[in-house]
């Protein structure tokens, strides 16, 4: 559970750390929020936080099924036509996503000091690659990646495969879940990663309603503010670690 001052109530001495992607590492939850907007407006209809939060971290299908439902545009608007409308936009943003503030320099840090690290995302192979276009270098640092459409991935989060099939691929897999730190920024996330017996540390969105961290162990406001030590990880070497 999370403290309320956000400092950390399970201390486990972590070996192997899973990021998330969207949202998280990079800066893309945005592109999904502008291209829902617009086509909700065709429908005299406005996107809002409490749908946002029910979407984010689950793969394509599962999230169209869940916006068309709920927005109750689904007799005019199926899942499937949703992801074929918002497709041509998201194609041209994706390109363009930029880090989060402090991803790259926990994910080289870790990195330089031997920490195994890997990505368990909901995006599929195709986003994935559109996503990361402008950041193969620091997503190469990755031991290896699982992707949404991985054929291991039967359910999206919060169902604990994409993390179960993580913590398989590490070097000696599958890796004890309590030796495993997950970044997570999606409630849905957050839930897979406690599903798959990990301990999480989630940097959620500020407008996420707060009554939505409680699974998580620890809540940051920036990965900025991530102090490696209070999870048994080497610290930083620059004074502010
Ligand atoms: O699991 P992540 O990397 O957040 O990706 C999910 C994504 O498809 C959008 O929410
Ligand atoms: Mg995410």
């Amino acid at each position: 559970m999370a403290n309320p001052d956000g400092g950390v109530s399970v201390k486990g001495h972590i070996t192997h750390v899973i990021f998330d992607m969207d949202g998280l590492l990079l800066d893309t939850e945005k592109f999904y929020t502008e291209v829902q907007e617009i086509i909700l407006a065709r429908f005299n209809k406005t996107f809002d936080w409490s749908l946002k939060a029910k979407m984010m971290g689950k793969k394509a299908i599962e999230a169209a099924r869940i916006f068309v439902e709920e927005t109750g545009i689904g007799n005019s608007l199926t899942a499937e036509q949703f992801l074929v409308e918002r497709e041509s936009m998201l194609q041209s943003l994706f390109p363009t996503s930029e880090l989060m503030p402090g991803a790259s320099r926990l994910i080289k840090h870790l990195h330089a000091k031997g920490i195994p690290i890997c990505l368990a995302t909901g995006s599929h192979k195709r986003h994935f690659e559109l996503k990361t276009q402008r950041h193969s270098e620091l997503f190469s640092l990755m031991h290896h990646v699982v992707l949404g459409d991985d054929p291991d991935v039967k359910k999206g989060k919060p169902s604990p495969d994409v993390f179960l099939a993580a913590a398989k691929r590490f070097e000696g897999g599958p890796v004890n879940p309590q030796k495993i730190l997950v970044f997570e920024d999606a409630p849905s996330g957050v839930l897979g990663a406690k599903n798959a017996g990990t301990s999480v540390v989630m940097v959620p969105d500020p407008r996420l309603d707060s009554s939505l961290h409680k699974d998580a162990d620890q809540v940051l406001n920036s990965l900025l503010d991530f102090k490696p030590s209070e999870w048994g990880l080497p610290p930083f070497d620059t004074p502010t670690s």
